[in-house]
């Protein structure tokens, strides 16, 4: 199961040429959320590696980690909490804990916030995302954890495409290496 779904992503990912303007070819993931077999395997995949850990919660920052947390919470039976970010227009209702990347991928620090009442000191937490490059938004939500006084398991990713030791710091799991995708 784990090399057909691996196989599949490959085969469905695509770069796109944004047009004139932009300097770099962008990822579409959009095949996989289209593909039946991978919208029921990619919850339970990424969720695999920790389900002996035990986590409570699911936590994925937006936009894309809004679709792949909850598939990987409903895996594991747990319950999903998003990281908001305030660039994308809205904020939840109540107190925030919030951090600050650092520069992620594309430069930018990125503001993500977790509602207070949904990740406390009871919680271990797994964070999940499509793609790691600098791991700079994951460790903004580690920080999050950390405040809360909740326990960072680790994280599941997609796409890992970030060194060795970032992987290693973020205790991350890959489903592929950035190498394995078509150039
Ligand atoms: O390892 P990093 O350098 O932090 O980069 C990876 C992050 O960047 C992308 O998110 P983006 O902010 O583009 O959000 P999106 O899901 O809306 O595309 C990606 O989904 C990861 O969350
Ligand atoms: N090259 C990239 N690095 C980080 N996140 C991404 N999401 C899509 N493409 C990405």
């Amino acid at each position: 199961m784990a090399d057909e779904l691996r196989r599949r992503l490959i085969e469905l990912f695509r770069w796109v040429d944004p047009g004139p303007g932009s300097s770099h070819l962008v990822s579409d993931i959009s095949g996989w959320w289209r593909d039946p077999h991978v919208l029921a395997g990619l919850g339970p995949a990424l969720a695999a590696p920790f389900r002996d850990a035990r986590p409570t919660v699911v936590v994925a920052p937006a936009v894309t980690g809004l679709m792949l947390g909850p598939l990987a919470a409903t895996a594991l039976g747990v319950g999903f909490a998003p990281a908001h970010k305030p660039a994308d227009g809205r904020l939840p209702a109540g107190p925030l804990t919030w951090s600050r990347s650092d520069p992620d991928f594309r430069g930018r620090q990125v503001d993500l916030a977790v509602v207070d009442r949904r990740l406390g000191p009871d919680d271990r937490v797994l964070a999940v995302d499509d793609w790691v490059a600098t791991g700079a938004q994951l460790r903004a939500i580690r920080k999050i954890c950390a405040v809360r006084g909740a326990t960072w398991l680790g994280a599941s990713a997609v796409v890992r495409d970030c060194p060795p030791e970032v992987s290693r710091e973020l205790r991350l799991h890959g489903l592929l290496d950035a190498a394995q995708l078509p150039a």
